[in-house]
């Protein structure tokens, strides 16, 4: 009998230290940081034509999620009261009393030490600044100046997001060139129509807490306008890494053209529609799928074996082209 107490004791305590570590793994808000690692990854293969040294990749991977988790965490500190009065967030570990503030403090300098650490250590000093730079912009300028007063919030504070791209380059190169900037201009002019598009299916959740989010202070009409805007100036951006920069070819070229394309019917769609909560949604799960397969399109167009086939594609259309001419 006392036997099975201990047991159930031991299984009680196993169980809630697992609930623990899970808390805090929510503190990190981890289902957006793979997206910010593979705008990562493709800016680290675009920097080393496809040759990446996987240690290299492993540290910037580990140090880049050390740092959105440490970034992450202390919005969680910082938004705790919006958090609670919205019911997309009312179950964060803070606002539901699981984790104390002051604890998660402790862990978001743990994680941004760790961080800093790592990518000074065993990257370089360059790509460690950008990612403490990263959690500075995210708390400092859009979690604390822009958040709750200006519906450009997402605009300027959206920099914060494009940091983890030059991240990947400057670990590589230990600095920063127009390739870089440019992926870090795309992910830039993205954020807009990526946030916007999900501010329009909870307007009244922001709206609720006063956060001036676009769609709650110009409305629907003017936001969807500014989506609009905002992917006809992305779409073309993401080519200029083709040409004049010739940073990527001719693969993520098409890559790049057909997922612009189709982002630019979603938006034309949405722009159609203002109202239609269901074009919001698909323009939002959209815009997560092109920027993953935009970045994948970077990393598959910078190796060599792509270099190899498309020289091989080239050569025979060459041929082919003076056949048919002779
Ligand atoms: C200031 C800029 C940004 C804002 C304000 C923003 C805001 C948001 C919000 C509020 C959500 C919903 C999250 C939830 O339901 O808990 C979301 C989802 C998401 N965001 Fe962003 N975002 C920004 C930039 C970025 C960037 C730069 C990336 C990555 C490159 C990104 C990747 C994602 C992903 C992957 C999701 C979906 C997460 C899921 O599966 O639930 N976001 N974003
Ligand atoms: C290099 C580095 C560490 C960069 C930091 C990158 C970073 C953490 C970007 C986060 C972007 C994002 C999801 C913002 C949402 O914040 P929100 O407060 O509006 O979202 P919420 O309403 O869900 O709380």
């Amino acid at each position: 009998m006392q036997e099975m107490m201990v047991g159930a004791d031991v299984s009680r305590k196993h169980q809630n230290f697992l609930q623990v570590i899970h808390s805090y793994y929510q503190l990190t808000k981890p289902r957006i940081i793979p997206l910010l690692l593979i705008t990562t990854a493709a800016g680290m293969w675009m920097a080393s034509d496809g040759r990446v040294d996987p240690f290299l990749l492993l540290v910037t991977l580990t140090g880049g999620t050390l740092a959105a988790a440490s970034a992450q965490t202390l919005n969680c500190i910082y938004d705790r009261d919006i958090d609670y009065a919205m019911e997309r967030t009312r179950r964060r570990p803070i606002p539901s009393g699981r984790v104390q503030s002051s604890h998660a403090l402790l862990f978001a300098i743990v994680l941004g030490c760790l961080s800093f650490t790592l990518l000074a250590l065993c990257a370089n000093l360059l790509s460690a600044l950008l990612a403490m730079s990263g959690i500075v912009f995210y708390m400092l300028i859009y979690t604390h100046l822009l958040k709750r007063h200006t519906a450009q919030n997402i605009v300027i504070g959206g920099a914060a997001g494009a940091i983890p791209a030059l991240v990947g380059w400057a670990a590589v190169t230990g600095s920063l060139s127009w390739p870089a900037w440019l992926l870090f201009a795309i992910v830039f002019v993205w954020t807009p129509p990526h946030f916007w598009a999900l501010a329009l299916m909870i307007r009244d959740d922001y709206a609720k807490v006063g956060i001036p989010m676009l769609p709650v202070v110009a409305g629907e009409v003017a936001t969807t306008r500014q989506i609009w805007i905002y992917t006809l100036i992305m779409v073309p951006m993401t080519l200029l890494l083709v040409y004049p920069l010739g940073a990527s070819g001719v693969v993520y070229g098409i890559i790049a053209a057909i997922l612009g394309s189709v982002f630019i019917k979603k938006a034309w769609a949405l722009l159609q529609e203002p109202e239609n909560k269901q074009l919001a949604r698909s323009l939002f799960k959209f815009s997560i799928l092109y920027m993953m397969l935009l970045c994948t399109g970077i990393v598959i167009d910078s190796l060599p074996k792509t270099h190899q086939l498309t020289a091989f594609v080239a050569e025979h259309i060459q041929t082919l082209i003076s056949a048919i001419a002779f």
